[in-house]
């Protein structure tokens, strides 16, 4: 196997200094992996404290050649952040601070590798929060909830990590510094370069700073359990709830099969039935009686078997915690599963939940779903054994019925979790050639010898 070229070492070992770049191969298979479940094994490791030492690894690597991957914590589910055995690794640990909040502006301003939960928990004693609120936020960085344009349940109302990041700076893959859009809450300055890093999964530029938009917090809040006889039911009462005027602050989806887990692993207490919406809208209290009323009238309607408001924050707090365990609870189900992040005009959410059950139906395998359905953005399951040949085969089947179902609804192959190694090849073939070929150039423009994460997003 090549190893790091030593001329290349001793320059980054003198820029890093002690305990700044890891060779050992135990370390190195520590950063080799993310939750996509692959495993790489990079030639080093570098651990930068400034931006400046950043742009050092990378006008070194570039010298040499050396493809660069930038990594958070690995929380990723689609290949991003799993390094090729010729690639060094920039892990942001140790850029992990808050350099300002500064509430009168509604700013942060924070290091890639700060965990999005202690963001949280930093901006809560302002009243403050920040939208982007991945089932991995305890764990996940704010530089990665970045790169792959994070969502998760508050997306619905408040938007993702793109609609909340004002300003970056950044690295590009020549090692020039560049400062991207302003701490301003609006600006029409020329090409918006800060957004259009965010959801670039490391192929871009390697991020060193973010000024993030904040968000008061709602001082209260109301949480509805609506429960369903089918999918089908609950899909049609997401499309009537997102119809009307009131929108909820978080609109989630779980099938029978979800509401089962969430029950018999997660320590949920639901009754069996065929579907499940969580509902919540926030505010403060001369607003929430109506908001509740409004989407109450809406999740009720044809199969809507009860809906119930939870008891107090604790019971509140249990769903969500069943909720959250949902994607490893599945990997009980089966020996392999297909882990699709698809999303559609909500509207089409019906559609969809009807294609997805064709999908199963066709090819005689369990697909089971759950998801953020106020964005018909549904995480679709398809459950095999990869060991069993034909099931294999049959599972792939499915997922191209399901991705055609996607296009032809108007929607995308991946509405939160990004694209990474997994889905490469199947967002080439689902792009028009002049998109495709609009973002190459780009890519060559902030890294002309496609050391940034290559393979990645782009097909080679
Ligand atoms: O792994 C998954 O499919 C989903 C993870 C996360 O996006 C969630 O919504 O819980
Ligand atoms: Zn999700």
């Amino acid at each position: 196997m090549a190893a790091l070229p030593a001329p290349l070492r001793q320059t980054l070992t003198e820029l890093l200094g002690p305990g700044g770049l890891l060779l050992d191969e135990s370390e190195r298979l520590a950063y080799g992996y993310d939750n996509s479940r692959r495993q790489g094994l990079p030639l080093a490791v570098a651990l930068p404290e400034t931006a400046q030492q950043v742009q050092g690894i990378v006008r070194a690597c570039r010298q040499h050649r050396l493809p660069i991957v930038a990594r958070g914590r690995g929380t990723n589910t689609t290949g991003a952040s799993v390094p090729g055995e010729d690639a060094l690794v920039v892990s942001f640990e140790r850029m992990d601070r808050i350099l300002a909040i500064r509430p009168g502006d509604r700013v942060a301003v924070v290091q890639p590798g700060l965990l999005n939960g202690d963001l949280q928990a930093a901006l809560a004693e302002h009243g403050l929060f920040w939208p982007p609120d991945p089932t991995s936020a305890a764990f996940s960085t704010v530089g990665g909830n970045l790169a792959c344009n994070a969502g998760g349940p508050r997306a619905v109302k408040y938007g993702a990590s793109r609609d909340n990041v004002l300003a970056l700076r950044a690295v590009t893959g020549t090692g020039e510094l560049v400062s991207l859009g302003a701490a301003t809450t609006k600006g029409a300055s020329g090409y918006d370069l800060a957004r259009l890093l965010v959801g670039s999964e490391g192929t871009l530029a390697l991020i060193v700073e973010a000024s993030l938009k904040l968000t008061p917090r709602a001082p209260l809040w109301r949480a509805l359990r609506a429960l369903y006889t089918d999918v089908d039911a609950a899909a049609a009462a997401v499309a009537r709830l997102m119809a009307q005027p009131v929108t909820p602050s978080m609109l989630e989806f779980m099938d029978g099969e979800c509401v089962r887990l969430a029950r018999e692993v997660g320590g949920a207490e639901l009754p069996p039935c065929g579907a499940l919406l969580m509902i919540e809208a926030d505010g403060d209290q001369s607003v929430l009686d109506a908001a509740e009323a409004a989407l109450r009238a809406a999740a009720e309607g044809p199969g809507c078997l009860e809906v119930s408001a939870a008891a107090d924050e604790a019971a509140r707090e249990k769903l969500w915690a069943a909720r959250k365990a949902l994607s490893p609870s599945l990997r009980t189900l089966a020996p392999g599963k297909i882990n699709e992040d698809v999303v559609v005009p909500v509207s089409r959410l019906p559609e969809l939940v009807a294609a997805v059950q064709a999908a199963a139906r066709g090819h005689q395998l369990p697909i089971v779903c759950f998801g953020h359905a106020g964005n018909g953005n549904l995480h679709v399951n398809i459950l095999y054994d990869p060991a069993d040949a034909a099931q294999a085969a049959r599972a792939e089947a499915a997922l191209q019925a399901v991705f055609a179902a996607v296009v032809e609804l108007g929607g995308q192959l991946s509405g939160e979790h990004g694209i990474g190694l997994v889905k490469r090849d199947l967002l080439a073939r689902a792009l028009p050639p002049a998109t495709l070929a609009l973002m190459r150039a780009i890519k060559a423009q902030f890294d002309p010898d496609g050391l940034l994460n290559p393979g990645k997003v782009l097909p080679p």
